[in-house]
């Protein structure tokens, strides 16, 4: 798969790409930015390995890449940063019937759609857990193997970018797929508030079963932790969506009597939002979590 290089900017001591390339997962162009750190530019024979963030609702690749400050830290630890995009968009490509923010584009929710018209287009589970990492290996590694996109790789990201993190990682647990997972103000547990139940219903219709299939608070309960598993999660006391959308104590009561009990490390934050002001207060510590599972420090 090739990428179109949209643009190439210079920013801390590496490059963030917005690139685009054409998906077989959501039969649609998609774009995604990725930042490499100044390690890329140094002539070492080192690997680096790479973290994948998962927007929220309403963002494209940019939010992140402009706000989250996560490239000072990519410099600082030495890792590739890849930004996905959150939904297929473009013509034809099926959105909420009202127009809302929270489905549809824009909201793809990291599942495989089986539920018409958006089953066409909407298989960002495929997208971002297998067909973009496969991409992105195969284009950067054309002259030898300097990024790992595939192996030495973890996951986090934000609100239904969070739920998506965590339920990529615990569905991709049984082949070791990313070293480790954290994330930022998550929807926990989808099948139990409205941004998550909206979603389900449209993507994967009526049938809870198959919502069981993608719900953190419920794939804790079959999908066995390993021994030094723990995921990272930041979420603020003033997020306006707390009580009604995030539930952050649901996680924490699901991991009771499972083997993630007391692996859940839930952090309540005195005072803040939801905004990229407190993630790109919090993305230093996630940095250094993955840092460290990825073997950096
Ligand atoms: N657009 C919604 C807010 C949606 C929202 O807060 N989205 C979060 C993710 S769930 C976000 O990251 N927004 C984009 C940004 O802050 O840059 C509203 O008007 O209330």
């Amino acid at each position: 798969m090739t990428f179109k290089i949209n643009q190439e900017i210079a920013v801390c001591g590496g490059r963030l790409l917005k690139l685009s390339h054409e998906s077989i997962a959501t039969k649609t162009s998609m774009d995604v930015n990725v930042y490499l750190p100044k390690q890329f530019y140094q002539k070492s024979s080192k690997i680096i390995p790479s973290i994948y963030y998962l927007s929220g609702l309403t963002c494209s690749p940019q939010n992140a890449s402009e706000k989250a400050f996560w490239q000072i830290q990519a410099d600082k630890y030495g890792f590739v940063m890849v930004f996905p995009d959150t939904s297929p968009r473009g013509e034809g490509v099926a959105t909420d019937p009202e127009n809302s923010w929270d489905f549809g584009i824009g909201a793809g929710f990291y599942v495989n759609a089986t539920e018409e018209p958006y089953s066409k287009n909407y298989h960002m589970f495929d997208y971002v857990h297998n067909e973009l990492p496969k991409s992105l290996s195969e284009h950067f590694n054309k002259d030898g193997k300097k990024i790992d996109f595939l192996d030495n790789i973890a996951i986090t990201g934000h609100s239904m970018g969070g739920f998506g993190a965590i339920s990529g990682y615990l569905k991709t647990l049984d082949k070791n797929q990313y070293k480790s997972c954290s994330a930022f103000a998550p929807i926990v547990n989808p099948m139990n508030v409205p941004w998550g139940q909206k979603a389900f219903k449209g993507y994967l219709g009526d049938d809870k079963s198959k919502w069981e299939q993608y719900d953190p608070c419920q794939l804790l309960k079959v999908v066995p932790s390993k021994n030094n598993d723990k995921i990272l999660i930041h979420v603020g006391t003033n997020d306006p969506f707390l009580e009604r959308e995030l539930k952050p104590d649901n996680i924490v009561e699901a991991s009771k009597g499972t083997t993630w009990e007391n692996k859940i490390d839930m952090n309540i934050a005195e005072g803040f939002d939801h905004s990229y002001y407190f993630i790109s207060t919090f993305v230093p510590m996630h940095a250094e979590f993955h840092a460290k599972n990825l073997g950096l420090i």
